[in-house]
């Protein structure tokens, strides 16, 4: 079956909550175009860089990404999200924290990844992607066959995609399209050997806030964790 084709074109949720404080408006004006990468500057900035680059689909307010780039200087983090107030609050920590390893894509993360050059990523993460979870926005979820075709071609192998949910659906959705791409082309394990190896977070892998608070509300969420074969 040919996969459907990667909408590329569309957008879904939303952009813009409130309207920005003084400060982040101000970094939205004088840092974010410090440190954006579009399609069009993405490959230079990951040639200038040399090293492990990392990618993040939708930071939401960036704490996983800012910790990741805190603990792993060497690694060039690209971090994607469309969401203004998430964008200015990645760069408040920017600005607080001072990493100089963060790249930010202010918009859609799939032309970015189209962009990018084969095996160019060493991990890959999505953290509680929107769950769309009527029947007839399942087309809308990031996580889908165009997706994992795309996520094959960017990582190297033994290198690692990471998706977290807290939506039980999401995560039988996520196992069930690996499973499906792999019937195409087996380009993915999924490496848990035991139970508690999906439900106990990894030290690595810091709580997001949506993490937070499902777990507040009594959702525990599932570490999907899936190595490049
Ligand atoms: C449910 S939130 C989770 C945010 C964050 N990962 C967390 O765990 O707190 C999903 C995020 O994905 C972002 N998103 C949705 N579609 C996207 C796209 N095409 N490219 C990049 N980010 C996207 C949304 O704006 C939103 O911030």
């Amino acid at each position: 079956m040919k996969p459907p084709e990667w909408d590329k074109d569309r957008l879904w949720g939303r952009h813009q909550a409130k309207k920005l404080r003084p400060r982040p408006q101000r970094l939205m004006e004088e840092l974010l175009p410090r440190v954006e990468v579009t399609p069009e500057t993405v490959f230079e900035r990951t040639q200038a860089h040399g090293g492990p680059v990392w990618l993040e689909v939708g930071f939401g307010g960036g704490e996983h990404l800012a910790w990741q780039a805190t603990h792993n200087p060497d690694v060039l983090l690209i971090g994607a999200e469309p969401f203004m107030n998430g964008v200015a609050k990645l760069l408040t920590q920017i600005e607080d924290e001072g990493q100089e390893n963060i790249a930010v894509r202010y918009g859609d993360v799939k032309p970015l990844m189209t962009a990018l050059p084969d095996k160019s990523l060493e991990r890959l993460f999505v953290l509680h992607p929107d769950p769309w979870p009527k029947k007839r926005h399942f087309k809308r979820r990031m996580i889908s066959l165009p997706f994992l075709k795309e996520a094959a071609r960017l990582l190297k192998p033994g290198c690692e995609l990471r998706v977290a949910s807290d939506i039980p659906d999401y995560v039988r959705w996520t196992l069930m399209h690996v499973q499906m791409h792999n019937r195409q082309s087996a380009d993915f394990e999924w490496t848990a050997e035991c139970r508690a190896d999906w439900t106990d977070r990894p030290e690595d892998w810091p709580q997001t806030r949506y993490e937070a608070k499902a777990r507040r509300e009594g959702r525990p969420p599932a570490y999907l964790r899936f190595t490049r074969t």
